[in-house]
């Protein structure tokens, strides 16, 4: 295996097989549990510098809950600031789901696992309501089950440092 990050995420033990019920309502005979790979410092900031070494931006965002380490990570491994975008708005304090300043700033929109894409147009279109223009989502898994397409369809390309056919063939 050639290839570090899917290295790290086998001998992190984040693949799982089993009955599962993903984000999307979809079935899965395997899962990727990425945070038992994020969670772990040696791993998130290997993930971090691998995605913060090939891209150019103002900022990196994630969607709470699986891509806010990841957001971080790449935020110090760059030097760039990174936001964070709730699942749901608060109700007291500051209103919003947007954590960071994200307006008129490219923004780079990184994902743990993406499968159908939707967490992640869902991040892209609470991003673009903000003001920001975003055009590239990094993944650290992408389970090639459609989020590419998904997310081309509204001028989005999406990048993987792992594809799950390289974890699940070797
Ligand atoms: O491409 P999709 O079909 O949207 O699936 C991928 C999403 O599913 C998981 O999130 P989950 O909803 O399990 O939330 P969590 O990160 O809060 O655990 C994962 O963290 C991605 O965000
Ligand atoms: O689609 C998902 O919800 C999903 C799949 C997967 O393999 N891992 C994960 O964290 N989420």
């Amino acid at each position: 295996m050639v290839n570090p990050i899917a290295k790290l995420l086998i001998e992190s033990r984040a693949i799982e097989f089993g009955d599962f019920v993903l984000a999307s309502g979809a079935r899965s005979s395997y899962y990727i549990d990425i945070k038992a790979a994020t969670t772990n410092p040696t791993v998130l900031a290997a993930i971090g510098e691998a995605i913060a070494k090939d891209q150019e931006f103002d900022t990196v965002a994630g969607v709470a809950v699986g891509a806010v380490p990841i957001a971080v990570a790449v935020s110090l491994a760059s030097g760039r600031p990174y936001a964070i975008i709730r699942k749901t708005e608060k109700d007291h304090g500051k209103a919003g789901t947007i954590i960071g300043d994200v307006s008129g700033k490219n923004v780079l929109l990184v994902e743990d696992v993406t499968t159908s894409g939707g967490s992640a147009l869902y991040g892209i279109e609470a991003l673009r309501a903000a003001g920001a223009h975003v055009d590239r989502v990094v993944t650290v898994v992408d389970r090639e089950a459609g989020a590419d397409r998904a997310l081309a369809e509204i001028g989005v390309s999406l990048m993987a440092l792992v594809r799950v056919s390289e974890l699940l063939n070797g």
